[in-house]
């Protein structure tokens, strides 16, 4: 029986075969993007000519040692597709990304992008997000009161909220990319995603926020009984 690592590997390789000579790509971040950009490593070798903007450093760094040409968002602000994983996708494409702690790159990368196809094995498809805890990228400066006005608006839509600061691997706070805090959001079933992403996103303290919503025009989602593609 595949693993679940298998899953991830299978669906990353379905996305690669929309890869074009040409490309501007956006390469997106955490285990199952690093499938993607291994997979593109080796057809770069083998004399593929794309370039890439990778979603976090960690990325960066491996599309690198990949021997992946990269750009950026200000050498080359339009890109043609980006692929990158998701903790979560419903069925009308709807993401909760940010596991990895790249949200905020990761959704500039995205809406600079012509075209977003999601990879993923089977365990990220849900009927309604919100199993997994919504990350939320915050400013340090004024976080407990970031923190009140999440739960406030959280719970003016009547989604009770349990929130917390995440902590990286050293058990110091979890520092981004872009040098802010993420609060990992439980706000149990999110039955109306695009009114939290609003509410969310009116908060001046919150820089950014882990729902994807209209950016997604395609999914790979590898499944043990065979690879289901979604499209907006
Ligand atoms: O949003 C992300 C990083 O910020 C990742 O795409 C998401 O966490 C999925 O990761 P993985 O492929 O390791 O399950």
């Amino acid at each position: 029986m595949a693993s679940s690592d298998d899953l991830k590997k299978q669906a990353a390789l379905a996305a690669l075969e929309h890869v074009r000579p040409g490309m501007r790509l956006g390469i997106g971040t955490g285990s199952t993007a690093e499938h993607f950009v291994r997979g593109l490593g080796e057809r770069v070798r083998g004399g593929l000519d794309i370039i890439g903007v990778p979603t976090s450093e960690r990325t960066a760094a491996l599309a690198r040692a990949e021997g992946i040409t990269l750009t950026t968002l200000d050498e080359t602000p339009h890109l043609d597709l980006t692929v990158d994983g998701a903790d979560e996708l419903d069925h009308a494409l709807r993401l909760i990304k940010g596991g990895g702690g790249a949200l905020l790159r990761e959704k500039i990368v995205a809406a600079a992008s012509d075209r977003m196809i999601v990879i993923a094995d089977g365990t990220k498809l849900v009927d309604t997000l919100g199993a997994f805890p919504l990350p939320i990228e915050v400013n340090h400066f004024g976080l407990g009161a970031t923190v009140l006005a999440i739960a406030a608006a959280a719970t003016r839509l009547g989604l009770p909220p349990k929130l917390a600061r995440r902590q990286g691997a050293d058990g110091k706070p979890f520092v981004t990319d872009g040098g802010h805090a993420i609060i990992d959001a439980s706000f149990g079933l999110i039955q109306e995603p695009e009114a939290l992403s609003l509410a969310l996103a009116a908060i001046p303290g919150v820089v950014e926020h882990g729902l994807f919503i209209g950016l997604a025009t395609a999914a790979v989602i590898a499944r043990p009984e065979g690879l289901l593609w979604l499209s907006a």
